[in-house]
């Protein structure tokens, strides 16, 4: 027993307001409330506060509702959970009012170390807010798991919007698996179209997997390249720029803009061999020079072009929910995964079996078939 709870509260208290207007809600509180265990009067209060502020726009409440969903606390990962599927069910009722459309538009920002992205964003999201719209910078950096620094969302790298009130930037955890990540900026995006940001950007650095895990969690992935970044732009791996659908070249302004224009030819021939992502929308490639705020108006018109027709054609919808499930399956792969590796029928045997694997004693099918076996046979 909590020495601080004075009263319970059944959790679909949390949700009456949703159980009088939808049965689905009801249903969900129902199926939640098997695996949540009742709300403290305290915790309850917690959730109403954060869900009061986060859907107000108060930035603290998103931030602390973003700080209680990165929480590896069994309990704050539960009532975490329970405020996410509140934000999700006003989600819901919010884009019926809005006739269906997606509240948010998410856009993926990639490009190798000092492609110009904090430069960019900094722009085009003081470019945005200017023009009444709601920012909200989300930096995923999973090698700052091994740095111990945070590469991306440093706010002194955008000092100018991180002081505008009409943008938020925060960083990623620093720890950590990628599939920790990602369900986190998820969910993050999710708490931030909740708090009424109606564009969503999230940034990683064009090494390592960050970026494939981003393209899946956004309605459009832009790729930004350096002009004269030879060595750089090898590290990018084909995959990733199939996975574009806009490649902006940076820094085309002075002694760059010759070379940003050849790396733009290069890139715009290149793109026609890659596979194509989409059946309707065919990748462009555009040459900007964020410091001085040119091609960045153009891009945004570029970028609204795309979200309209994906809209229209209802690509973007089935490109949600694709992800949606796609996102589900990599937290299923990464927690079966887990829990196989930390059961005591196997995880002692796996040092011998891989070492004989290693030593060519056994091949590795039959070695994943023993071990199969032994966690088959756990009970
Ligand atoms: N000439 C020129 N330089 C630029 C432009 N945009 C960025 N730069 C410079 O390029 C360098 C890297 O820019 P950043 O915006 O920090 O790049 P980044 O991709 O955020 O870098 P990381 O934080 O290392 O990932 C800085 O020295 C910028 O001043 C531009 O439009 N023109």
């Amino acid at each position: 027993m909590r020495s601080l709870t004075l009263r319970r509260f059944p959790l679909c208290s949390f949700f009456t307001k949703d159980i009088r207007r939808r049965r689905p809600c009801h249903n969900f509180s129902a199926a939640q409330s098997r695996q949540v265990a009742e709300l403290s009067e305290q915790e309850h209060r917690l959730l109403h506060r954060l869900y009061g502020g986060l859907i107000q726009g108060q930035r603290a409440c998103l931030a602390e509702a973003i700080t209680l969903i990165e929480s590896s606390h069994g309990r704050k990962k539960e009532l975490a959970q329970v405020l996410l599927q509140k934000v999700l069910s006003y989600h819901r009722e919010q884009e019926l009012l809005n006739n269906g459309k997606p509240l948010a538009f998410r856009v993926g920002l990639s490009g190798p170390p000092g492609a110009g992205k904090s430069t960019f964003i900094e722009c085009f999201g003081k470019m945005l807010t200017g023009k009444g719209h709601r920012v909200s910078v989300l930096a995923v950096d999973p090698s700052s798991s091994t740095s111990g620094g945070s590469l991306l969302g440093d706010k002194t790298r955008m000092t100018e919007l991180s002081k505008d009130m009409n943008a938020y930037i925060r960083a990623s955890p620093t720890r950590g698996t990628l599939g920790g990540v990602t369900r986190t900026t998820n969910e993050a995006i999710l708490l931030c179209e909740g708090g009424g940001y109606d564009v969503v950007l999230v940034e990683t650095v064009g090494v390592g997997q960050s970026e494939f895990a981003v393209a899946d969690m956004v309605d459009m992935f832009v790729l930004l390249l350096p002009p004269a970044g030879g060595d750089e732009l090898q590290g990018i791996k084909r995959g990733i720029i199939e996975m574009a659908d806009l490649v902006a070249v940076t820094k085309a302004d002075g002694d760059l803009l010759v070379p940003a224009r050849r790396l733009q030819a290069e890139y715009i021939s290149a793109m026609k061999l890659l596979r194509k992502r989409s059946k309707i929308w065919k990748p462009e490639v555009l040459r900007i020079a964020a410091r001085y705020g040119e091609g960045i108006v153009e891009m945004w018109d570029k970028m609204t072009t795309f979200r309209d027709l994906m809209l229209s054609s209802g690509e973007l919808q089935r490109r949600r929910s694709r992800q949606q499930s796609v996102w589900m399956w990599n937290l299923i792969q990464e927690n079966v995964l887990e829990h196989f590796r930390n059961h005591p029928a196997v995880c002692d045997q796996i040092p011998l079996i891989e070492g004989k694997v290693l030593n060519g004693l056994l091949s590795p099918g039959l070695a994943a078939d023993l071990l199969l076996k032994a966690f088959s046979a756990r009970d």
